[in-house]
C-alpha cells in the first residue's frame, strides 16, 4: 500500500477539564478528499488547526510526507505551511488593501516566485476574471470566499485544509469550488481535509468521518 500523505496519531486536545478529543488517528492518502463532519462544537476546527500546528495540541504526532510537523520549530512550521499547505478558513483573511489578483498571488509572492499566469488561471477557475483588479470591499461574501479558495490553491499545496469552503456559496459556485479542489488533488496528488456541514459537499468526498464524543467514526 502507498505511504499516506498525512499520518496523524494520538492526537489529544483538552481545554481545562474538557477533553475535546483523545488519541485520535487520521490518515490521508495522496489524491484523497476526506470530509470531516460533526456537530457544532465537536472540535472539527480545532482538529484542523492542530494538524497544521496553528493551535497547540496536548499530545500527538502529525507526519506530512514523513516530516513531523509538530516537532519543527516555529519558523520550520511557518515555512512548511507556506510551501505545502493551503488553507480555506471560515474567516477569509482576505487582505482589504490588496486587489483580488494581489490577494490570490500572495502565496507565490511570499515564496519568491510571483506568477501572473498562474494567478490568472486561478481567477478564471473560480470565475473572478472580471473582478481581478477590484478590492475586497467591492465583492460579495461568496466572491470573497472564491478569492480565498483561489489563494489557497495557487501555490499547488500538497495538503488543503478547508473549513466550510462552500458555506457561503450558491449551488453553482459550490460545485465549481468542489471541482477545483478535485482538480487540484488530481494534478498534484494532493489531499484535502474538508470540514463541512453540507451533505452535498460531503457526498462528493472519497470518505466521510464524523467527530463525535472525541472520536472519529465512519459517517
Ligand atoms: N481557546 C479556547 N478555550 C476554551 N475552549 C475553546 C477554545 N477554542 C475552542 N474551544 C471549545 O472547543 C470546542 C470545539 O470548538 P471547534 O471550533 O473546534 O468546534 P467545531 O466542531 O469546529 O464547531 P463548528 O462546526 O461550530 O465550527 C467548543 O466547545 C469551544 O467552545
Amino acid at each position: 500500500m502507498d505511504v499516506p500523505l498525512l499520518t496523524a496519531t494520538g492526537l489529544t486536545k483538552r481545554y481545562g477539564s474538557q477533553t475535546l478529543f483523545e488519541h485520535l488517528s487520521l490518515t490521508l492518502q495522496h489524491g484523497e478528499m476526506l470530509a470531516l463532519l460533526g456537530e457544532s462544537g465537536s472540535g472539527k476546527s480545532t482538529l484542523l488547526n492542530g494538524l497544521a500546528a496553528l493551535e497547540p495540541l496536548d499530545r500527538g504526532q502529525v507526519l506530512l510526507q514523513g516530516r513531523d510537523i509538530l516537532a519543527l520549530d516555529e519558523s520550520g512550521q511557518a515555512a512548511l505551511r507556506r510551501e505545502q499547505l493551503g488553507f480555506v478558513f471560515q474567516a477569509f483573511h482576505v487582505l482589504p488593501h490588496l486587489t483580488v489578483q494581489d490577494n490570490v498571488g500572495l502565496p507565490l509572492l511570499l515564496q519568491g516566485r510571483p506568477d501572473a499566469t498562474r494567478v490568472a488561471e486561478m481567477l478564471a477557475a473560480v470565475g473572478l476574471e472580471a473582478q481581478s483588479r477590484h478590492l475586497p470591499r467591492q465583492l460579495s461574501g461568496g466572491q470573497l470566499q472564491r478569492v480565498a479558495i483561489a489563494r489557497a490553491l495557487v501555490h499547488r499545496p500538497v495538503l488543503v485544509l478547508a473549513d466550510e469552503p462552500t458555506g457561503n456559496l450558491d449551488p453553482r459556485h459550490a460545485d465549481q469550488v468542489m471541482q477545483l479542489l478535485r482538480r487540484q488533488l488530481r494534478e498534484q496528488q494532493a489531499a484535502c481535509l474538508l470540514v463541512t456541514h453540507s451533505a452535498h459537499a460531503a457526498s462528493l468526498a472519497d470518505r466521510r468521518l464524523r467527530l463525535e464524543g472525541g472520536q472519529l467514526v465512519d459517517a
